[in-house]
């Protein structure tokens, strides 16, 4: 029991406890925002992506510095001030981006902003899912071409500036009307998160899948490509064919029929959602979406 003691004591009269301040509180608090807000923007961007193949070489550094793997070490060494200067020319724009929010935005807002109308457990409606699937068939219907992005996990944001802001309420007529030809929301892709249309003509990124059928022109491509970088669903209306289908995960599903589309806007429609903390700072949102 001494022993105990002793041990205990030696190792209590070891230990140094830090004296906190209310300035160190107040720096813990802004270091964790600010981190945090730096993972959701990696997130958001393909640098989520690429942050995943840092995790990865870093883990086969640490394997190589374990088991003294010189050669590899010394690679890695030498690489290291290439890969940064690399990683700032590629996210040039994302970084550009960042940095223009951060002065335009108002910050508190931008800052506790842990994305929108995404508390309610559920991502949409029965009676969007309804709309969304009754405007794809009926433009189908009448060969009218449209490009419908359904957000998932992964914030659109990216895709939802490079078009033209919306934020009206998700019904077949809306739908229809923006891709009505010769309007002037007509080309590109519109966005759709939670129960909103909250962009339209947005411009998505082509896929180059060489596999894609010759058939399949651009709109199709767009459809697949930004499913290709995202977790969001896609659904396109051929203006040639007036066949709807769908593209998830980089693949694309086509000619489906109405039933089948229901099934799948059904099944993630139910797919539960991370209902964010931080509500407090939410209350804007929460109180400028009464219609949802
Ligand atoms: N990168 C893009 N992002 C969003 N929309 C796009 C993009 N590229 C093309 N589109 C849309 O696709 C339309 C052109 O479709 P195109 O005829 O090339 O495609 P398609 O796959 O053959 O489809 P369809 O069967 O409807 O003809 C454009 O008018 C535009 O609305």
């Amino acid at each position: 029991m001494t022993a105990w003691n002793n041990f205990f004591s030696d190792y209590l009269s070891k230990l140094y406890i830090p004296r906190i301040g209310w300035t160190d509180v107040i720096e813990i608090i802004i270091i964790a925002v600010v981190l945090y807000n730096i993972l959701v923007w990696i997130k958001n961007t393909k640098a989520w992506a690429l942050l995943k193949g840092i995790i990865i070489v870093v883990l086969f550094a640490l394997f190589a510095y374990i088991l003294n793997l010189k050669t590899i070490l010394w690679i890695a060494g030498k690489t290291i001030s290439v890969g940064i200067i690399a990683l700032v020319i590629i996210f040039q724009p994302e970084l550009r981006r960042a940095l223009e929010q951060l002065g335009r935005k108002k910050l508190v807002v931008g800052l506790f902003n842990f994305g929108e109308g995404r508390e309610k457990g559920e991502r949409f409606s029965s009676k969007t899912a309804d709309e969304i699937v009754r405007a794809a068939y009926e433009m189908g219907a009448v060969r009218t071409g449209a490009l419908i992005v359904i957000e998932q996990d992964m914030v659109l944001e990216e895709y939802v500036r490079t078009g033209i802001e919306v934020d009206g309420v998700v019904t077949s007529q809306l739908l229809i009307n923006i891709f009505e030809h010769n309007t002037p929301l007509h080309d590109g892709a519109v966005i759709v998160r939670g129960n909103r249309v909250v962009a339209a003509t947005c411009y998505l990124p082509l896929s180059d899948n060489s596999n894609l059928s010759k058939e399949l022109g651009t709109r199709h491509r767009a459809g697949v490509g930004i499913s290709e970088g995202t977790d969001s669903f896609t659904i396109i209306v051929s203006e040639e064919t007036g066949a709807v289908s769908v593209a998830v995960g980089g693949s694309i599903i086509r000619d489906i029929d109405r039933d089948s589309l229901r099934n799948k806007l059904e099944y993630l429609r139910k797919k539960t959602v991370d209902v964010k903390s931080f509500k407090i700072w939410r209350g804007r949102l929460k109180n400028e979406r009464k219609d949802i």
